[in-house]
């Protein structure tokens, strides 16, 4: 596993980078709004390494979720490059934006079907998981559908329903809900069914913007076990306000604050020692109680210096 890096060392330029999954260079967004164009990024570099797993930390409204759309190719930037690891071992371009184009439509390469081999590589877990379900689909089915749509598994395969099973109850969704559609499930069902849809193809990528939010401490606990065991074998980005799970999970984070990445070190040194005011706003935001309260979840330890502190959501 690779330590920190920082968003500022040279990126690909084309070809074969050891150890890069993906890389973002000079990321501009801008949203049109009735006041007129808002930019959210403002000159993201980042450099996300095989086997690592990053957190992307920041204030509300920081532009953290409309980093991950844009590393995922569901908007595309304004300028900036963003490249990923191809099939053939190249880190190919995912978007390649000028400054001054005009605002593209939303989603341009997933429709077209140029960028399948990303498909194949990078998972996402949305903000409103739940919303992000095919209301048509049972939670099985949901699971299923990216082993099929991928080439994984046949349709209706036994072998595809197992996976499906198995992911399922991995993020503590039990067989009772397997026929469940969104609509008959509660807000952390779906999310956890959304967390399994992700990584039930094993993508050497996940993208997941607030995975643990909302969920009550015991599947919380559950999910980020599930995510720690995919850890093993998938690059992990993590949007999260949950510095505790940040913790557990990520050993570098980089703190997004008014569209640029102000830190970007070890998870630890971050936490215990942030250097960038957004940072220290965040860590020092912490609630803190008596040493004597109740402990913090066992998969999720705060560094020593923040350990009588509960995790921030
Ligand atoms: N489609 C949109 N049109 C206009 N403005 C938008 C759009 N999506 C997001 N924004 C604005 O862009 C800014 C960044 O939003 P974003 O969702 O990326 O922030 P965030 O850091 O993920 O916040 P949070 O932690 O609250 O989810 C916000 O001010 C938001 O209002």
């Amino acid at each position: 596993m690779t330590g920190a890096m920082t968003g500022t060392e040279a990126g690909p330029t084309n070809g074969r980078v050891p150890g890069l999954v993906l890389s973002a260079r000079g990321l501009v967004h801008r949203y049109r709004t009735p006041a007129g164009l808002r930019t959210v990024l403002d000159g993201v570099d980042l450099d996300v390494r095989e086997g690592e797993s990053l957190a992307l930390l920041g204030r509300s409204g920081a532009g953290k979720s409309t980093l991950l759309r844009v590393l995922l190719a569901l908007e595309a930037p304004d300028a900036g490059t963003v490249s990923a690891l191809s099939p053939d071992g190249a880190v190919d371009p995912v978007h390649d934006a000028v400054e001054g184009a005009a605002l593209r439509p939303v989603r341009p390469h997933w429709r077209s079907g140029a960028l399948r081999w990303y498909r194949r590589l990078v998972q996402h877990v949305p903000q409103d998981s739940a919303a992000s379900l095919d209301p048509r689909l049972t939670a099985l089915q949901a699971v299923e559908q990216p082993l099929v749509r991928l080439g994984l598994h046949r349709a209706g395969s036994s072998a595809a329903r197992e996976r499906a099973a198995e992911c399922l109850e991995d993020v503590g969704v039990g067989a009772v809900l397997h026929g469940h559609r969104p609509r008959q499930l509660s807000g952390g069902q779906a999310q956890r069914v959304a967390i399994a849809r992700a990584l039930a193809p094993r993508p050497a990528l996940v993208l997941a913007d607030e995975p643990v939010s909302g969920l009550d401490a015991p599947l919380r606990a559950h999910v980020l076990d599930a995510l720690a065991r995919a850890r093993r074998t998938t690059t992990l980005v993590v949007v999260s306000h949950d510095l505790a799970a940040v913790a557990a999970l990520c050993e570098r984070t980089a703190v997004v604050h008014a569209g640029r990445l102000v830190e970007d070190r070890l998870t630890r040194d971050v936490l215990t020692d942030p250097r960038h005011e957004a940072a220290r706003e965040l860590v020092d935001a912490l609630p803190r109680l008596p040493s004597s309260s109740a402990p913090l979840p066992s998969s999720a330890p705060l560094p020593s210096s923040r350990e009588d502190s509960p995790h921030l959501t």
